[in-house]
């Protein structure tokens, strides 16, 4: 029996011991829990608990139900990150038309569950996540293979409850940055050649104001690195960004705060809120503002729509082959069907609305 398994016959027997009026006993892996009437509130923290501990790497005795899976394809995903109950599955159940289990019970998704929403006539697949703990990435709970899976992601929805401190903000970050995931960052413009001889010459193009030569060499010897060319383009570069591309296994990720429940909160609260950059207040369950989440998504994205026209008839509207902007030529087009078309190729008539397209024409 898988752990999914497990969880849905407690909280089937959750509901018959309700029916029953009575004490009942329930044994789940050796464990005897008493389930009485009047406690469901303690039966629900408890079924958390075990949910918790069944996330985590040690607990279920490799019962896990559906491993946590998302291949990088030719499909992209956006997932959804947060702390446990903060409404991630209502909207994404909403959003998308697929049902993801919903309830105030933490830790209620247990796997990674997608669903795909058109936006502007493109196919946008998104990822509903298991909740994640504070020491996620340090491998609390089952935090780390949901940061694996949002490492994955070219978009990252992070979820907050805005009826919980907005603190929790910060929580996340450092657990994804702890990950090696950057957010809403370009990789550094520092340049690091290793070299045999030669000891260390440092280059900058703009001046150095968060790291001194002297600063940069200390990180470097920390790494035992003691021969290299470093050159510096980056505009107040730190030695945390030099460190970043010593160790090379950055993800560079956009974010969206997703701040949900406002129907819970004033207008004078909801202000305040707007002050987030890259933010959008929303409330899934009253279906509030999901316009400008949907918006906002389609901004940060950054898709390009590439509509087929067969010779003499009309364009396809239908189904568009979605590319992303600035990798967007004929050949990108074609390897995003199939590797072999662009070798085939002799030309192809590109008509473009967005100034970002590039000329069309591959010489055969
Ligand atoms: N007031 C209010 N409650 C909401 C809203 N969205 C979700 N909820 C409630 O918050 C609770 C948790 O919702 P879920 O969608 O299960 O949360 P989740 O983040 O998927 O939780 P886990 O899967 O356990 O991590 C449920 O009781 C929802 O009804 C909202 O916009 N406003
Ligand atoms: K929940
Ligand atoms: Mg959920």
């Amino acid at each position: 029996m898988t752990t999914v398994q497990k969880i849905k016959e407690i909280e089937d027997e959750m509901v018959s011991a309700t029916d029953l009026g009575s004490d009942a006993v329930l044994s789940i892996a050796g464990q005897e829990y008493v389930l009485v009437r009047s406690t469901s509130r303690q039966l629900k923290a408890k079924l958390a608990k075990l949910r918790r501990e069944l996330l985590g790497p040690t607990g279920g005795g490799g019962g896990w139900g559906p491993r946590i899976r998302c291949r990088k394809n030719r499909y992209s995903y956006r997932g959804f990150v947060g702390f446990p109950s903060v409404g991630k599955s209502t909207l994404m159940s909403k959003l998308t038309g697929t049902h993801s289990e919903t309830s105030e019970i933490d830790f209620t998704t247990l796997t990674t569950v997608p669903g795909t929403l058109k936006v502007h006539g493109a196919p946008i697949q998104i990822l509903d996540l298991p909740g994640i703990i504070e020491g996620a990435n340090d491998g609390r709970g089952r935090g780390r293979q949901v940061i694996a899976v949002a490492r994955t992601c070219n978009l990252i929805f992070i979820v907050l409850d805005v009826l919980k401190p907005l603190g929790d903000k910060k929580l996340i970050e450092t657990e994804l940055e702890g990950f090696g995931i950057r957010l809403n960052k370009k990789p550094p413009a520092i340049l690091v050649r290793k070299k045999d001889k030669g000891g260390i010459a440092i280059t900058n193009t703009v001046p150095l104001t968060n790291i001194d030569q002297d600063e940069i060499k200390a990180v470097l010897s920390e790494y035992k690195i003691n021969n290299a060319d470093i050159a510096i383009r980056q505009p107040n570069a730190t030695a945390d960004d030099l460190v970043d591309v010593i160790e090379g296994n950055r993800v560079y990720i956009p974010a969206l705060y997703v701040l949900n429940k406002i129907d819970a909160i004033s207008i004078e609260e909801l202000d305040l809120l707007y002050k987030i950059p890259m933010s959008v207040p929303i409330s899934s369950r009253e279906w509030m503002n999901i316009d400008e989440l949907i918006e906002k998504m389609w901004e940060t994205l950054n898709l390009v729509r590439v509509y087929t026209k067969p010779r003499g008839l009309a364009p396809d509207y239908s189904s568009p082959v979605v590319l992303r902007r600035g990798k967007c030529t004929v050949e990108d087009f074609c390897s995003s069907i199939h590797k072999e078309i662009a070798k085939q190729m002799k030309y192809a008539i590109v008509w473009a609305r967005v100034q970002s397209m590039r000329e069309g024409r591959k010489s055969g």
